[in-house]
């Protein structure tokens, strides 16, 4: 058990190691993400979207000012209030001039409305007339009574296919201030819409216009989705509040993903400019740093894992081996002997095969001491371990015991053979010169099998009693337990 104890250590040292990195590199990459997130919402939404509106809203105001003061100037010309006032009879000179003013000021058309005639006149000629009860020209009426000058309105060009078009209504005076009629110009959307295509391709947003009732009415190149906006997902939620709040910041989940939208109500047209940010689009980028951090913090916490994994293996190898290792002899230590003993005994039940010990003691060893020093004596047990080492074969497992006793456990040998062996290590011993003194010296061998049920105590007691009796028979010898039986005779 007290093997394991470091290796469940070493496990819950890395475990602890593991979660401690992951998570703080977790937390913060997480951390962040979120506050760059937090980041790019907030330009988004105080500074990006209201910044895109209100430079779509100043460029079209600007090309709104040139068409005003175009119509302004036609309804302060001579001309036309000399022609009106003059009984409007050449309608031919009327045409040449709204033809001329078209044409110069790149104007989609020009008109003028004579209040006395209720004629429509444009460059080609007599249009219509206009009549109070005809519901496409009730904004000559709403002209005719209000207090401006001029405005500014949205509506199907008559004279035009119906397109859309953008008109400046100015109302005409005669040279005693009596109202006579409303002239001015036409322009065609298909600036408006290059404007917000130009501007949808360079922020990569959603910009459209969207009138009173709710519908869209002018976009950009790429707006997929249905005019009436009331029927769209998400925003479509919203289309009542936004037009009657006429302004500020909303958002919506369309397609799965959290989208930003910026209106702001464009009087002059009386449209609102819908500026929308699919969010996740814009934080595509910080997510794929995200995941790149992700991927980095987790390979730098597998590596520090794995070479604290090999640092702590070899570190715990060494310990082991050191506190395995008795440090004269080189050979297994007593403590560490436990260990192997129970692992012999774990083959043994496992297979009962003949396994046998040796116990040797060095003879008369406290006078090489007195005689020699501590030094010698030490020289003169390495070599004799040493002896021993070489005598054995690989299976076999040597221990220092004691002070000058080891312990020799020989696998597959039965009692016979372990005496055998003992006798060759004796041998060995007695020839060998041991230290740099080339002493010589003794050992004496108790050797006993192991009989298939006693623990290893009192195996090792019955080798321990042959050794001494070998030491009393003389020393230098090897007795084997039990004793052989005295010859017959
Ligand atoms: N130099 C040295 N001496 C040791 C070491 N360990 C034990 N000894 C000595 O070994 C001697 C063993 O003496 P004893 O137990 O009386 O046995 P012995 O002198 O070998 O006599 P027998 O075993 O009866 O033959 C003691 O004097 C111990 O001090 C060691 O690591 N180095």
């Amino acid at each position: 058990m007290a093997r394991h104890l470091p290796l469940f250590d070493r496990r819950s040292l890395l475990f602890l190691l593991g979660l401690l990195l992951s998570a703080g590199f977790f937390a913060t990459t997480l951390f962040g993400y979120f506050v760059s997130k937090h980041a790019i919402r907030d330009t988004l939404i105080g500074q990006d979207l209201p910044l895109t509106a209100s430079n779509i809203y100043s460029e079209i105001q600007k090309d709104l000012v040139r068409p005003v003061l175009v119509s302004s100037t036609m309804a302060n010309d001579t001309f036309v209030r000399d022609w009106v006032l003059q009984g409007e009879h050449d309608v031919a000179a009327m045409a040449r001039y709204l033809g001329e003013v078209r044409k110069r000021y790149g104007a989609f058309s020009s008109f003028f409305v004579s209040d006395r005639t209720s004629t429509y006149y444009t460059g080609e000629g007599v249009l219509k007339k206009v009549s109070p009860d005809e519901p496409r020209d009730t904004w000559y009426y709403r002209v005719r009574q209000m207090q401006a000058d001029y405005e500014i309105n949205v509506d199907p060009d008559l004279a035009n296919k119906d397109a859309l078009t953008i008109f400046i209504n100015y109302r005409v005076f005669d040279f005693g201030g009596n109202y006579i009629g409303t002239t001015g110009i036409g322009l065609t959307v298909d600036a408006v819409r290059r404007l917000l295509s130009e501007y949808q391709e360079r922020f990569q947003r959603t910009i459209y216009f969207v009138d009173e009732r709710g519908r869209i009415v002018v976009f950009g190149t790429r707006l997929n989705r249905d005019p009436e906006l009331r029927k769209v997902e998400g925003v479509g939620n919203l289309v009542d509040r936004i037009l009657a709040e006429r302004h500020g910041t909303y958002q919506f989940v369309a397609g799965g993903d959290n989208h930003i939208l910026h209106v702001n109500y464009l009087p002059e047209l009386k449209w609102y400019l819908f500026v929308e940010q699919n969010e996740d689009v814009a934080l595509a980028g910080i997510r794929r740093t995200l995941y790149v951090n992700l991927a980095i913090s987790l390979a730098v916490t597998l590596v520090v894992m794995l070479l604290t994994h090999l640092v702590l293996s070899r570190y715990q190898r060494r310990m082991e081996e050191m506190a395995a290792t008795d440090k004269l002899t080189g050979l297994l230590n007593r403590q560490a002997s436990a260990i192997v003993v129970d692992k012999v005994m774990a083959e043994y039940r496992r297979e009962p095969r003949p396994v046998s010990v040796l116990l040797a003691d060095v003879d008369h060893f406290k006078e090489i001491n007195d005689r020699y020093g501590h030094l010698a004596g030490d020289a003169a047990l390495r070599g004799v371990a040493e002896t021993l080492h070489n005598g054995l074969r690989g299976s076999d497992i040597a221990v220092r015991w004691g002070g000058e006793e080891f312990l020799l456990v020989l696998r597959g040998c039965d009692l016979s053979e372990a005496e055998w062996i003992a006798e060759k290590l004796r041998a060995a011993v007695e020839q060998a010169p041991l230290g740099e003194r080339a002493l010589r010296t003794t050992i004496s061998i108790g050797v006993a099998e192991y009989d298939g049920s006693e623990a290893p105590d009192q195996w090792f007691n019955r080798a321990d009693a042959a050794l001494y009796r070998a030491k009393h028979a003389g020393r230098n010898r090897v007795v084997a337990d039990p004793p052989a039986a005295p010859a017959a005779g």
